[in-house]
């Protein structure tokens, strides 16, 4: 077989079995087995997930080959049934193989979509939406109400996606809270999921079809689609003509109308719904983990809680709310920040990549068209490279030059290299905003008769880690505010 041929050095594994290869060994929450094999096998480690040779890998010298020394080899997206169905056959950003539509509409969309230029002009809907969210804690504060974190932060970031994506938040269409909330969360399931067309590309489908996948993946896309073709039709009908309140899907259908070719392929509607698809998927989820985990994290650590509260209360002094001028002197939150990516970056294992050409890794041989996962996961709690890795501890940042951004590979929440995420700052600039206001307006306790340590921080799977068991915390006035 291929994959057995002597001549070649792969990678050291697990042996796999005849078929499903190490599939069985998966379990519901892979990045944690793939974190405890690779203990055995090490930071390269060949698996076979069904008929698809994969390489794992989980320390930061392997990642920067992967990301950095290797990346033009290693930048191209295998095809998945969820990827394809999503993407609209792969007209998105994210999902489609590396070319040149991938090349101009990543441009693009770092120029236009995710520039400092337009996430600073909606900087006025994260205040108001971060605002409003504030006000109806305000609410649950007065009536001595715990509040479910995990629902408000998803709830915030699909308000303000819409609102940056849409132009309007999506309260009131008829596509009301619940039932969005739900499609963006089948959507990722499905991402996640583990569909045996994806690693039996023969007779994979049957399954598929057996098991039900197949139909509620269906169901899931269109959904999906009747929402964007609703919000498509909208914008076609308002005939907008001042661009200052320009958004994403304003800018996308201009690019349609303009018969905009993208490397010979003729800009349209599906493509607008594809990048749509990338902004909801890639946007709401990950900054709204993002939040859940940190707030949980502080939760059990009341110290640090106290301290990111002190700081900001110092630093923003009587006024009702943090606005966004203000977040660069809050040092100690950007620990935290860093501290809690460390440890639950929403993207464990990263976007799936494909190798494209032969090279050698450590000495090892890959081949073209291998699978490669990035354990960002486990690189993050390594006892290796973290004191006390299980500790939530922000001050290990303090004088430390590792951040997020891609030159580190030790901290890879979002990627690196060429597939690495295009927008860090407009998703970093609504975590930063929501977590200061949540903390300076309120102090937070423990639902009555819930210690510190009985904060649940099981992970749930899918292509983004969530709380498996939504987090409530009590929201209470500080005692220092007399304007209740
Ligand atoms: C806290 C927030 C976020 C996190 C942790 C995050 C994380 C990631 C990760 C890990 C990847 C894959 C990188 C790789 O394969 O190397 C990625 C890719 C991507 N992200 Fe984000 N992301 C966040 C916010 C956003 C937002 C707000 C958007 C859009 C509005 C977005 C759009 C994308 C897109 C389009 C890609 C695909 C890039 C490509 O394949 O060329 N992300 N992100």
């Amino acid at each position: 077989k291929k994959f057995n041929d002597k001549k070649k050095n792969l990678p050291p594994g697990p042996p796999p079995l005849p078929i499903i290869g190490n599939l069985h060994q998966l379990g519901h929450l892979p990045h944690q087995s793939l974190w405890k094999l690779s203990q055995q096998y090490g930071p390269v480690m060949f698996v076979h997930l069904g008929g698809i040779p994969t390489v794992i890998v989980s320390s930061p010298s392997a990642a920067r080959e992967i990301l950095r020394t290797h990346d033009l080899n290693c930048c191209s997206r295998p095809r998945l049934l969820g990827t394809g169905r999503l993407s609209y056959d792969y007209l998105d950003i994210a999902f489609v193989e590396y070319g040149d539509y991938w090349k101009e509409v990543r441009k693009i969309s770092v120029l236009e979509l995710f520039s400092a230029k337009r996430i600073e002009s909606f900087r006025y809907v994260r205040e108001e939406e971060v605002d409003s969210m504030i006000d109806s804690i305000a609410k649950s504060a007065n009536s001595g109400t715990p509040i479910n974190m995990s629902e408000r932060f998803m709830a915030l970031t699909a308000d303000i996606t819409c609102r940056v994506a849409f132009g309007k938040a999506f309260q009131g269409t008829k596509f009301d809270d619940g039932r969005l909330m739900h499609m963006v969360h089948e959507g990722l399931t499905m991402l996640g999921s583990f569909s045996a067309s994806d690693f039996f590309p023969r007779f994979g489908w049957i399954v598929d079809r057996l098991t039900g996948l197949h139909s509620r993946m269906e169901e899931t896309f269109r959904n999906l689609d009747a929402f964007y073709q609703q919000v498509i039709e909208e914008h076609r009908n308002a005939n907008k003509s001042n661009e200052e309140n320009e958004d994403i899907v304003d800018l996308l259908l201009k690019m349609e109308r303009d018969q905009t070719e993208i490397a010979t392929i003729r800009f349209k509607e599906d493509n607008v719904k594809a990048i749509l698809m990338d902004i909801f998927l890639g946007g709401v989820d990950t900054a709204a983990l993002t939040l859940d985990w940190t707030m949980a994290e502080l939760a059990r650590n009341p110290k640090v809680m106290r301290k990111a509260q002190e700081e900001i209360r110092s630093c923003v002094g009587n006024k009702k709310q943090v606005v966004e001028d203000d977040l660069h002197k809050l040092k100690y939150l950007k620990l935290v920040l860093k501290e809690s990516m460390r440890l639950h970056p929403p993207s464990v294992l990263l976007i799936p990549r494909e190798t494209m050409g032969h090279f050698k890794l450590f000495g090892y041989d890959i081949e073209p068209k291998t699978r490669v996962q990035v354990n960002v996961w486990g690189i993050g709690r390594d006892p290796s490279l973290w004191e006390r890795p299980e500790e939530f501890v922000p001050e290990r940042f303090e004088d430390s030059p590792i951040d997020y951004k891609g030159n580190h590979f030790e901290l890879l929440t979002f990627g690196a290299g060429r597939r690495g995420c295009p927008a860090i700052l407009m998703g970093m600039a609504v975590v930063e905003l929501a977590l200061a206001n949540v903390l300076h307006s309120f102090d937070w306790e423990l639902p009555e008769g819930m210690k510190e340590g009985d904060v649940s921080m099981e992970e749930g799977p899918g292509l983004t880690v969530f709380k498996k068991v939504p987090l409530t915390l009590m929201p209470v006035r500080p005692s220092h505010e007399t304007n209740v």
